[in-house]
């Protein structure tokens, strides 16, 4: 940037219309001083720092500079010219950091222009302000109280509720440190002085990277296991006790009060609850039917899926919800358990019984994951050669275990049919319940790598220099109550915005967690996958609105669902996804979550058990708020439990930093271009 020093510069500082030209030189550049960098001295010998945009405008002799001189100028020009779209977008052209300036020697007054001007408002009218001021980086680098240095590197004792609230949460628009610190320019310095975040070099190569962590942030929706342990089934009737392990041989008479006690199973179709021989054969007993003496929780299992699951909870509940039984012939095609609208319920657990059958395997799929499938029959055949040892394959009586999976409610799984014998399985609705401390939070565990990330994107002065929004698809579905609530305990911030509190499943916990943990504010948007596009719903629908819906289609699976028009999407939307996000978001992540297509709302979904009344699955995704450049803080160090309970970003800029990379306001400058 000194290279502008010495040059000439020529202002108009006449009044009502009459021109009064000084003439002046450049004659310093502050790199400290981003709003002001420039020092002019005129013709009379006063003085004035000026903006980067005025000094471009009164710079004379332009045609005289060298092509390096004006090479360079072009180069920091470049800088300004930009929309804030275009350099958002991963593919903008990286922006060069203008050259550091000369230090200079003498200190400046602490008065900027205001000083300036009255000195020459003596002889000429005062200068004129310059537009738009900018924070200064005094003012900025003033510590928020909410953000004490140690809290970046180290866990510290959780604030209480209380605490936590009456501690002041600077509002986004007012104006934060920006911590870019340049590692290779970072002074020596005192113990204390935790590095800040290292800037991407440009903003395609933060974007890169942002997606880059948040795709290695790996999909936990499911868990299994097995356990060695005996099981007596009782019917609510004089029948004789069942217990597990048994034979098929023995299931003859073992199973014969079970098997006549059960009912067919129906299923949910939206708000509907129907038996169709095409999605599910099977039958079932109620709980109030049987008891059975198998504890999920004693079995260690309900610890497992906490820890894999829901990990921000403090404990995990499991409700018998009922007993299925398959023979041959049996299954259940590809659906979502059935929203249940109470805000502990994430998931089921299902639990097979050691009968011996074959087939029926269940499969989960999950987003863009591999397919997982729970084979319980094939491990409950004999382990050895059985035609030497046992007279009849049915004669054989698996070994203890007990084989169980848990999942997240919305994740689409199904049951192949059985080919052969009894597969009887418990199935748990599971709940999650009080909040863990969150020094321990295991979720945080997996947050880490994404959160260095976001702290050097927003560190770096080429990342959404005039802010914007991120935006993630979360990687599940959630009912409308869940998202409701985790966007209001968001927007409360401090306490509230504890990842527990939200009730977002695991990775999507995660991001969100990193977002509150950056400061960033967090809003979530309802989408509509149409035929090509996705729609962000401008409300949701109310359940009159269903009766304008008429014609019938098949989707997915051929499962008959409803259908709308273009039109009537239309009228629940604002538009089309980027339409809507007013385009300055950087999407990322490329993950995409299942689809919820608008049929599922009343008409089309089909849920596992019975009909969903008031819920139903939506898609979402997190839009957080970048500040610009100017005005947010790049948070320093880990992320810890604190982080997330305080709505205030953890950043500390424990320094006044050294350079600023400032971009201007936009505004198209002709000069040298
Ligand atoms: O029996 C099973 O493996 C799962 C049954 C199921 O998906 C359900 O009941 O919703
Ligand atoms: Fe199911």
């Amino acid at each position: 940037m000194s290279i502008l020093v010495g040059k000439k510069v020529r202002k108009d500082f006449g009044t009502g219309g009459k021109q009064e030209f000084y003439e002046g030189k450049l004659i310093d550049f502050d790199n400290d001083d981003p709003q002001w960098p420039f020092q002019v001295q005129y013709e009379d010998g006063d003085q004035e720092d000026l903006t980067w945009e005025e000094t471009l405008s009164i710079l004379v002799d332009v045609e005289s500079f060298t092509d390096e001189e004006k090479a360079g100028i072009t180069m920091l020009n470049a800088a300004m010219l930009e929309t804030p779209t275009k350099s958002r977008a991963a593919s903008a052209p990286p922006k060069k950091p203008p050259a550091k300036a000369a230090t200079k020697s003498a200190a400046k007054p602490a008065a900027k222009p205001a000083a300036k001007a009255a000195t020459k408002s003596k002889t000429k009218p005062a200068a004129k302000p310059a537009p738009a001021p900018q924070p200064m980086p005094e003012q900025a680098a003033v510590k928020p109280a909410s953000a004490p240095n140690e809290q970046a590197a180290t866990p510290v004792p959780v604030p209480s509720t209380s605490a936590a609230k009456s501690v002041p949460a600077p509002p986004a628009s007012v104006p934060a440190a920006v911590c870019p610190a340049k590692s290779a320019e970072k002074e020596p310095s005192a113990s204390t002085d935790a590095p800040g975040p290292v800037p991407y070099t440009d903003a395609a190569t933060a974007v890169s990277e942002l997606n880059t962590a948040i795709d290695s942030i790996e999909s936990r929706y499911q868990t299994s296991g097995t356990v060695n342990q005996k099981v007596t089934l009782a019917l609510n009737t004089p029948a004789a006790a069942i217990s597990f392990p048994m034979s098929n041989t023995q299931a003859k008479d073992a199973l014969a009060g079970l098997l006549a006690a059960a009912v067919p199973s129906a299923f949910g179709h939206g708000n509907q609850t129907v038996f169709d021989s095409s999605v599910r054969v099977a039958k079932e007993l109620k709980p109030e039917h049987f008891t059975v003496d198998f504890n999920p929780e004693a079995a260690g299992i309900l610890e497992q899926v906490r820890m894999a699951l829901v990990p921000e909870a403090g404990s995990v509940r499991a409700e018998l919800h009922k007993l299925n039984v398959m023979d041959k012939g049996g299954f259940f095609k590809p659906h979502k358990d059935t929203p249940r609208g109470a805000d502990t319920c994430f998931g089921t657990l299902v639990v097979a019984l050691p009968v011996c059958y074959e087939g029926g395997d269940l499969v989960l799929s999950h987003g863009a994951n591999p397919a997982v499938t729970f084979a319980w029959g094939k491990k409950l055949e004999p382990r050895y050669n059985w035609y030497t040892v046992l007279k009849n394959k049915d004669d054989h009586v698996p070994a203890v275990g007990l084989q169980w999976g848990a999942f997240f409610g919305d994740v689409v799984h199904e049951v192949r049919p059985v080919t052969s014998g009894h597969r009887i399985t418990l199935t748990y609705t599971l709940h999650r319940d009080a909040a863990p401390d969150p020094n321990v939070d295991a979720l945080l565990t997996r947050a880490n790598t994404l959160y260095h990330s976001l702290s050097r994107a927003l560190a770096s002065p080429d990342f959404m220099p005039a802010g914007g929004h991120i935006g993630f698809e979360c990687r599940h579905l959630y009912e409308e109550s869940q998202l409701a609530q985790a966007e209001s305990k968001l927007a409360a911030g401090g306490a509230n915005a504890y990842a527990s509190k939200l009730k977002l499943k695991n990775e999507d916990a995660v991001v969100a967690a990193v977002f509150a943990g950056a400061g960033l504010p967090v809003t979530c948007v309802r989408i509509l996958s149409g035929e090509d596009l996705d729609y962000v719903l401008a409300k949701m629908p109310t359940k009159k609105d269903s009766a304008k819906f008429g014609s019938k289609e098949y989707i997915e699976n051929s499962f008959r669902a409803m259908a709308v028009t273009p039109e009537e999407i239309d009228s629940y939307t604002e538009g089309q996804l980027s339409e809507v996000t007013g385009g300055d978001v950087e999407w990322i992540g490329s993950y995409k979550s299942a689809a919820s297509k608008w049929a599922e709302r009343y008409f089309g979904e089909y849920f596992g058990n019975e009909a969903s009344h008031t819920e139903f699955y939506t898609k979402a995704a997190f839009m957080a708020e970048v500040p610009a450049f100017s005005s947010r803080r790049a948070p320093a160090g880990a992320l810890t439990g604190v982080h997330i309970h305080s709505k205030a970003a953890p950043a500390v800029c424990h320094k006044q930093p050294k350079m600023h990379w400032w971009v201007p306001p936009r505004r198209k400058y002709d000069l040298f271009l």
